[in-house]
């Protein structure tokens, strides 16, 4: 049995305050192993069924890498010109991704087709696959942050364009590409808020009774 006190809460929370997405990596490599002992946290995640649907690319190969960055480019641009105004001007000078700077490149997908766990859960809620998924990253989010370390999740890519530069089978869905490194500063807000982007609400106003 183990047993939590009210130190660890304590220290916990502080955890969940200070994870941040982070898109500004120092320089340093990531020591060795870093990466598979976070895939190793990600494993310890909840999923439906225990089906365990991540499956995760270390992406090494300088060609590949860049081919991502061409990708977030191409993506970002197209985001951008989906705003105007005051908005758009915000929208470019927001940094999104620290691609370039991140030693590590990790690329994080769900196999729809994996039948560990015997389909348990899935069958009115196939999507259930894919929050597994993400669940295991906000696992090694977390995971990460405790080892000083930090994780930017980016998004502004087209999945398409993913698998052909990983070539990774059809049938796996792509969740997330992670930038694994060392933040320049830490921070207890959100780079988004700091931005005047948009602001973290209290939980009463998502939260309703029934
Ligand atoms: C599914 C998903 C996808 C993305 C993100 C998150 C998640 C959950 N976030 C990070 C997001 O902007 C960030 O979590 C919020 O702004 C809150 O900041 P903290 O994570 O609390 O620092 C993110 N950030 C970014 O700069 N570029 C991106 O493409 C994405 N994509």
């Amino acid at each position: 049995m183990v047993a939590f006190d009210e130190a660890f809460r304590r220290q916990l929370r502080e955890l969940f305050v200070w994870r941040r997405d982070v898109r500004r990596f120092r320089p340093d490599p990531l020591p060795s192993g870093a990466m598979e002992r976070l895939i190793e946290i990600a494993c310890l995640s909840p999923s439906v069924g225990l089906s365990q649907p991540w499956r995760f690319v270390i992406v090494e190969d300088s060609a590949r890498r860049s081919a991502v960055v061409e990708d977030f480019r191409a993506c970002n641009a197209d985001a951008l010109h989906s705003y105007s105004g005051e908005r758009a001007a915000r929208y470019a000078s927001l940094k999104l991704a620290g691609l370039e700077e991140a030693p590590g490149h990790l690329a994080v997908f769900a196999d729809k087709t994996n039948d560990m766990g015997h389909r348990l859960g899935r069958a009115t809620m196939p999507d259930t696959v894919e929050y597994s998924v993400a669940a295991a990253i906000c696992c090694m989010w977390l995971a990460a942050r405790a080892d000083g370390m930090g994780l930017g999740w980016v998004s502004i890519l087209n999945p398409a364009r993913i698998h052909e530069v990983l070539e990774v089978p059809e049938s796996w869905k792509f969740i997330g590409y992670l930038c694994v490194g060392y933040p320049q500063k830490e921070f207890d807000r959100p780079e988004l808020e700091r931005a005047n982007w948009e602001y973290r609400r209290s939980a009463k106003e998502f939260t309703t009774r029934r």
